[in-house]
């Protein structure tokens, strides 16, 4: 079936209901990212707590709204703090979202997110080797890098969600956003957007913090990555290159409207 566009209505209405809500965002996530994670949800009005002790994350995750794992510098102790986040985080019924970053060719995170995916995420965000490699139908990307198109990977997203109950958003050229049943599709964004580190995690982080509002899961999954896409495509008309990309980028998130979010 032909994937869908979002409306233009509901994405107005999930982008006020991020900047009223506000959801406070637990992000455990990697090294590289963590700034750059943290700005993209000030700037479209979340707010951001990375609380990595496993004693403190497993209090925190109960209180967010929303829990992201991401694996990009995984370690055994980070790890063994996760499935304590995330457990806390079901009991308490807060959503929580897996960016399996790199997954395939590494066996400990490999195995590590195989695990997890048995701990009903409410949504999954990756590129498209992740997400080929977490259904179990390819060897992974070039380390965090895809090597394939999301389009490629669609049939993956949509098993993987099948068998998980999550929302799966493989992302690329082209964003694919799905149920399992309905896919929605969010195009824009640059080629740009590869050239700087963590706008696949950040998204990750918009994508858990919109698991957190009311209403249609999958459309708010789809907000978020319209959100990026958005931000992207009118950022590069700004900039020269990755360096002033990522102000404008930042510029563009903080000053969207219900413009262009499709
Ligand atoms: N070739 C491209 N054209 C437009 N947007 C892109 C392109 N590649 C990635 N993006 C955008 O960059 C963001 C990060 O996605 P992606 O590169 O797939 O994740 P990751 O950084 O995890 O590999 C998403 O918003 C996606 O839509
Ligand atoms: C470079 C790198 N190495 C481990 S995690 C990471 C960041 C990956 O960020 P993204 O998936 O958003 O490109
Ligand atoms: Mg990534």
């Amino acid at each position: 079936m032909q994937p869908d566009l979002l409306d233009r209505a509901q994405t107005a209405h999930a982008l006020q209901q991020f900047r009223r809500r506000s959801p406070l965002v637990h992000c455990m996530t990697n090294d590289v990212v963590q700034t750059f994670t943290a700005n993209v949800l000030l700037a479209l009005g979340a707010s951001p707590a990375m609380v990595i002790e496993p004693e403190e994350a497993q209090q925190f995750s109960a209180i967010a709204d929303a829990l992201l794992i991401n694996v990009g510098t995984l370690t055994r102790e980070r790890a063994d703090a996760m499935r304590a986040a995330i457990d806390s985080a079901r009991a308490a019924d807060t959503p929580w979202t897996l960016d399996p970053v790199a997954v395939g060719a590494l066996t400990f995170r490999t195995q590590f997110c195989q695990q997890l995916l048995t701990l009903q995420p409410a949504a999954i965000r990756g590129n498209a080797s992740e997400i080929l490699a977490l259904a179990g139908m390819s060897a992974g990307g070039r380390g965090v890098d895809t090597t394939d198109t999301a389009s490629t990977a669609l049939p993956a997203a949509q098993t993987l969600a099948r068998q998980t109950g999550a929302i799966v958003a493989v992302t690329g050229e082209v964003d694919y956003i799905t149920d399992g049943e309905r896919t929605l599709m969010v195009t824009g964004g640059d080629a740009l957007m590869t050239r700087v580190v963590g706008t696949g995690c950040a998204l990750s982080a918009v994508v858990a913090a919109s698991c957190a509002l009311e209403g249609n899961r999958l459309v708010n999954v789809a907000t978020a990555c319209a959100f990026m896409a958005r931000a992207g495509s009118l950022a590069v008309t700004k900039s020269t290159g990755p360096g002033s990309f990522v102000a404008e980028f930042l510029d563009a998130l903080y000053a969207l409207n219900g413009e262009g979010l499709q």
